[in-house]
């Protein structure tokens, strides 16, 4: 199975949220399709029994469905009741209208609960306010189904998230240091691991810092990852100071000739004062040795903690200058809606997205394929 369509299959499992609420919607305030007016038919022949059944069945039979409730009054469709043998209008063919889908007036009732299945599938106030209101653009006062309200929905989410799909830079200067910041377990280590291993298939050379100098199992994890790999773990003794292990890493990075030199660091959540502060004195040491390094301060963000991931960026930013962002565990989560408000409410760049525990399970950020994901458009 190629490495998308496995992306793919994952983020569909996981937005089922938002792909099955938009159905809903339409489903709720609803009606199916009449029957579009009979396009010209040649002229009948002179027979007068029925003809025989040769016409193409999925065209021709009439729907299994109930019949469908009273056609609004703007439906040109109630004028004339249509001929049973007929098929769809020339109109309705060309514009994908199947007799019997569901579609459903967009007014303003509609919009208001298509703002709310965007808020429940966590693209924030703003955003969904936002969205329905470029959806309305266009489609106002018309009846939509389900795909083209997926469709146009998926276009809108793409149009947020194509300028800030960008992978992490990557410059002549060496060795090139990224400094691994977030909140405990949001994915920062294993993030490490998958990022130099991509690093080293594309020939570079690459040395990993043991930041998390608190915790000894951070750093075995570290050292686990580091082999798999096949990278250099710089390690320092339990307690020490992180900021003078980032300065030594920086050193040894330069001595050895290392192009990238990553550097892992202790969760710490973002409203802990004396942890933030211990974060900007990491950045303000690795500046005392090279003044325009970190050249990229990554923010891994665990998708599973919705909402709360902006007031991380938010404050990590302040602190330590984030120039980029991975998103990890949108395999397991229906909130992948976050990166859009994310996306939408700060510009910066996301470098790529976590969609497993596994070594190559750092996908690069394709904003069309994610919108239509997390849609289900295309499903
Ligand atoms: N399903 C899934 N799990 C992930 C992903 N990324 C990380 N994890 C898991 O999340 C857990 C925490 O990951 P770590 O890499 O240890 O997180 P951390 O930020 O380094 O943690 P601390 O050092 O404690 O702050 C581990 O069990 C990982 O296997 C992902 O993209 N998908």
């Amino acid at each position: 199975m190629s490495f998308f369509k496995k992306m793919k299959e994952r983020l569909f499992k996981s937005s089922s949220k938002l792909d099955e609420g938009l159905e809903a919607l339409v489903e709720e305030g609803g009606t199916a399709e009449p029957e579009a007016p009979a396009a010209p038919q040649p002229p009948a022949p002179a027979r007068a029994e029925a003809p025989a059944d040769t016409a193409d069945a999925s065209s021709g039979a009439p729907d299994e469905a109930p019949a469908p409730p009273p056609a609004p009054v703007s439906s040109p469709a109630s004028a004339a009741a249509p001929a049973p043998e007929s098929r769809p209008g020339f109109i309705a063919r060309a514009f994908g209208t199947k007799p019997g889908e569901v579609k459903r007036v967009l007014d303003d009732a509609m919009l208001e609960s298509l703002e709310e299945v965007l808020i429940q599938a966590d693209m924030g106030v703003e955003t969904s306010i936002k969205l329905s209101a470029r959806l309305a653009e266009g489609h106002f006062g018309r009846r939509v189904g389900t795909r083209e309200i997926k469709e146009a929905l998926a276009r809108e989410i793409a149009a947020i998230l194509t300028p800030v799909a960008r992978p992490l830079p990557i410059y002549a200067k060496r060795p090139q240091v990224v400094l691994v910041v977030g909140v405990n377990g949001s994915g920062k280590t294993t993030t490490i691991g998958k990022l130099a291993s991509q690093l080293r298939g594309a020939g570079k050379s690459v040395v990993i810092a043991a930041g998390d100098t608190f915790r000894a199992a951070a750093v075995e994890q570290l050292q686990v990852w580091g082999s798999r790999a096949g990278v250099p773990v710089m390690t320092a003794p339990q307690g020490s100071d992180p900021a003078s292990l980032a300065f030594d890493a920086m050193v040894r990075a330069e001595a050895e000739g290392a192009d990238m030199l990553l550097i892992d660091t202790a969760g710490r959540l973002q409203n802990r004062q004396d942890l933030m502060e211990e974060l900007a004195k990491i950045v303000r040491v690795i500046r005392k040795k090279d003044p325009q390094a970190p050249h990229n301060t990554v923010l891994v963000l665990d998708a599973t903690t919705g909402q709360n991931a902006l007031s991380q960026v938010e404050i990590f930013r302040k602190i330590a200058d984030v120039s980029g962002l991975v998103m990890t565990k949108l395999d397991g989560t229906a909130k992948g809606g976050v990166l859009v408000a994310l996306a939408d409410r700060f510009g910066l760049p996301i470098h790529a997205i976590g969609v497993g525990e596994s070594i190559d399970d750092l996908a690069p950020f394709d904003p069309d394929e994610f919108a239509r994901a997390l849609t289900g458009f295309g499903d």
